[in-house]
């Protein structure tokens, strides 16, 4: 199809140099170039879609980039991206290079605030307003927030905030009644009265008269007390309660709905204004709309048909191994219950919710919460699995400090995404786990090398019921191993000796196994032998193996998925503290990810920029040897 319109759209003063009654074509144009776009690169499909007709009447109605736009999450900004000057770039999303697949600062003018993580659009969209206000400025801050992400304390932190401090910010509720599940929670159950009650079929057939009728807020310290300002629509809703005006629900789809109010909305000059719309995620395109996930997150598909790209596997995946793994531990055992933060079939506790529904708890996007929920039910002699993914648990730290660790009580913690994750780029990396855990008394951790691995580390989290642990594992398929009938439970703070050798000693924590195991192969072929071990715990460390190792070979190196300060820091740690170090012929080197956010690429290639494949391992050996001795092997 044709986009003329959108064509002669760079930037959005082009689009709102067109007249009003052009826009749906505009709206037309621009869901069949985002369709078109994702369809050859993946990424984030069913959200764009949702938010259209809302882009458009944004930038049309709203001086952008002047006027600051939040997306929260950012994962349905694609539509934003097309119309703020990007759509030359489109297709190269989410890869090597290419566009974010979220909004990005340093990306464009248009992304005020970068994103991925949800529901913080609103505390950073208070911030602009408050430092504009402090300057003295007139600009407006609009926050688009979905249901989902409205599911998370921080948005009612920031909401709680905005009212008590009547700031004059925007708040767009994308009501789709989706977050990647169906969402659960009060607050769907809400937001749905709130739809399907009298105002909402009174407003959609008499949107124009509401446009004409929404009050030009006299605003002033006696008016604020007048409850009569607010809930004119629907009698008082929790978001007036919280110090809102709330002006809603209306359909997000129709131009001549959401013009009129949101140009009403920008010229009150006041708030905070909180505008519910309701939205169709995956709208306009048929095999979306029919989809369970409303095509959330796609690979490569047909226009067509719908039909997805999917790869051929040639092992199971992390996570359906972990899924299955904990469905067998569960089936013994019927303490176990599962925790998910609005990720089921991410995590594969969608698996698990299938078998045992009554003990499956998807909380929201709410994981601070998930870990409290979790900790909650360790008190009373339950064995929880908080399945998250590395990167989101992040935003429950405090939550593993004070409400696991230090009561050293048996949360299980499935990581899924440790490592690299490719195509979401940086801030969805699960780079600090081992950090930011390994550093907590009380606390195990591990690391699956392989999917059979992680079936064994299943099992021994189950069986471990004297204090937290948490095991992690990479995105993506496993290496192709044989798999075990069951999992047996590992001895707590004990590796293994893949391979034997005798000069050079790669001590490897994770998936980097096969790497290493490639890697004293180019070793053996230049002569130098080479042992392979497999950490397995980054805590507790395996003393015994760890200090052999230094004995016995001349150089010792550490590979790991992770960041500074991790497994690498912990080995030194232990090294230094027992004198290991002290006889001065042990050259230790310690492999870890770059220190930099690394942009978004295929997880293999992002390892070699890394150094972290096969190549760098066999170099780091090379350079730990010396030049002199370098040359000799070399020869
Ligand atoms: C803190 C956090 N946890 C989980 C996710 C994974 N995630 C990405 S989008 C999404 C659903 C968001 O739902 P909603 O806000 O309703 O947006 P929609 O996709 O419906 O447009 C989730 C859970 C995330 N991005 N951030
Ligand atoms: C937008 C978001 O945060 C999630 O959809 C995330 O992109 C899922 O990641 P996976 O594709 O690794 O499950
Ligand atoms: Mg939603």
């Amino acid at each position: 199809m044709s986009t003329p319109l959108l064509d002669s759209i760079k930037t959005p003063d082009d689009l709102r140099q067109l007249p009003e009654n052009q826009l749906r074509q505009v709206a037309d144009e621009l869901r069949t170039e985002t369709i078109s776009a994702v369809s050859v690169t993946g990424g984030h499909l069913g959200a764009g879609l949702g938010v259209v007709e809302l882009t458009v009447a944004l930038h049309y109605v709203f001086d952008t980039p002047r006027d600051r736009l939040i997306w929260d999450v950012g994962h349905q900004a694609y539509p934003h991206k097309i119309l703020t000057g990007r759509r030359d770039r489109i297709r190269t999303l989410r890869q090597a290079d290419g566009l974010s697949g979220f909004t990005k600062r340093s990306e464009s003018e248009y992304d005020p605030f970068g994103a991925a993580h949800s529901s913080t659009s609103i505390s950073a969209g208070l911030g602009m307003a408050v430092a504009r206000d402090l300057e003295g400025k007139r600009n407006n801050v609009i926050a688009v927030i979905g249901d989902g992400a409205m599911s998370a304390g921080m948005a009612y932190e920031a909401m709680n905030n905005a009212g008590a401090m009547h700031s004059r910010l925007i708040v767009i509720l994308n009501d789709n009644d989706m977050s990647i599940a169906p969402p659960t929670g009060a607050m769907s159950s809400y937001l749905a009265r709130l739809v399907s009650g009298g105002t909402y079929r009174g407003i959609r057939e008499t949107a124009k008269q509401l446009a004409k009728k929404l009050p030009k807020f006299i605003y002033d310290k006696a008016a604020k007390a007048e409850e009569f300002a607010r809930g004119f629509w629907t009698g008082g809703t929790m978001f007036e309660e919280l110090g809102f005006y709330y002006v809603g629900p209306i359909d997000g789809h129709n131009l001549d709905h959401l013009l009129p109010i949101l140009k009403n909305v920008r010229d009150t000059g006041t708030g905070p204004i909180l505008v519910h719309v309701v939205t169709k995620k995956g709208k306009g395109y048929a095999p979306a709309e029919a989809a369970a996930d409303k095509y959330h997150g796609v690979v490569t598909f047909d226009v067509v048909t719908g039909a997805q790209t999917k790869a051929k596997a040639n092992a199971p995946s992390y996570t359906k191994v972990f899924g299955e793994s904990l469905i067998k531990e569960a089936q013994a055992d019927d303490k176990i219950v599962a925790v998910t933060a609005a990720m089921p079939s991410g995590t594969g506790i969608d698996l698990f919710g299938k078998e045992f529904p009554a003990r499956t708890f998807d909380v929201g996007i709410a994981e601070q919460h998930a870990v409290t929920f979790a900790a909650g039910m360790a008190t009373e002699g339950y064995k929880p699995f908080c399945a998250i993914y590395s990167t989101f648990l992040q935003r429950a730290y405090d939550q593993v400090v004070h409400d696991v660790a230090i009561q050293n009580l048996p949360v299980r913690f499935a990581l899924d995404r440790a490592g690299l994750v490719g195509a979401d780029g940086a801030t969805h990396a699960g780079s600090f786990d081992v950090a930011y855990l390994g550093c907590l008394p009380n606390m195990v951790v591990m690391a699956a090398a392989d999917e059979a691995e992680l079936v064994h580390m299943v099992a021994t989290a189950a069986a471990h019921d004297s204090g937290p642990i948490a095991f992690r594992y990479p995105r993506g398929e496993g290496v192709g191993v044989d798999m075990p009938e069951k999992g047996i439970p590992l001895a707590i703070g004990k590796g293994r000796v893949v391979k034997e050798g005798s000069r050079i000693a790669l001590l490897s924590l994770g998936t980097r196994l096969a790497e290493s195991l490639k890697a004293a192969e180019e070793l053996e072929a230049r002569g130098l032998s080479t042992t392979v071990a497999d950490a397995r715990f980054a805590k507790p460390l395996d003393e015994e193996l760890i200090l052999a190792l230094a004995r016995d070979h001349e150089v010792l190196v550490t590979v790991e998925e992770g960041s500074i300060g991790g497994f690498g820091s912990y080995v030194l740690q232990l090294l230094a503290d027992k004198g290991a170090l002290d006889r001065g012929s042990l050259k230790v080197r310690s492999m870890v990810l770059p220190d930099i956010y690394q942009d978004q690429d295929k997880p293999e290639r992002m390892y070699a920029k890394a150094g972290l494949d096969a190549a760098g391992i066999v170099t780091k050996v090379f350079e730990a040897l010396g030049q002199e001795e370098a040359r000799k092997v070399r020869a």
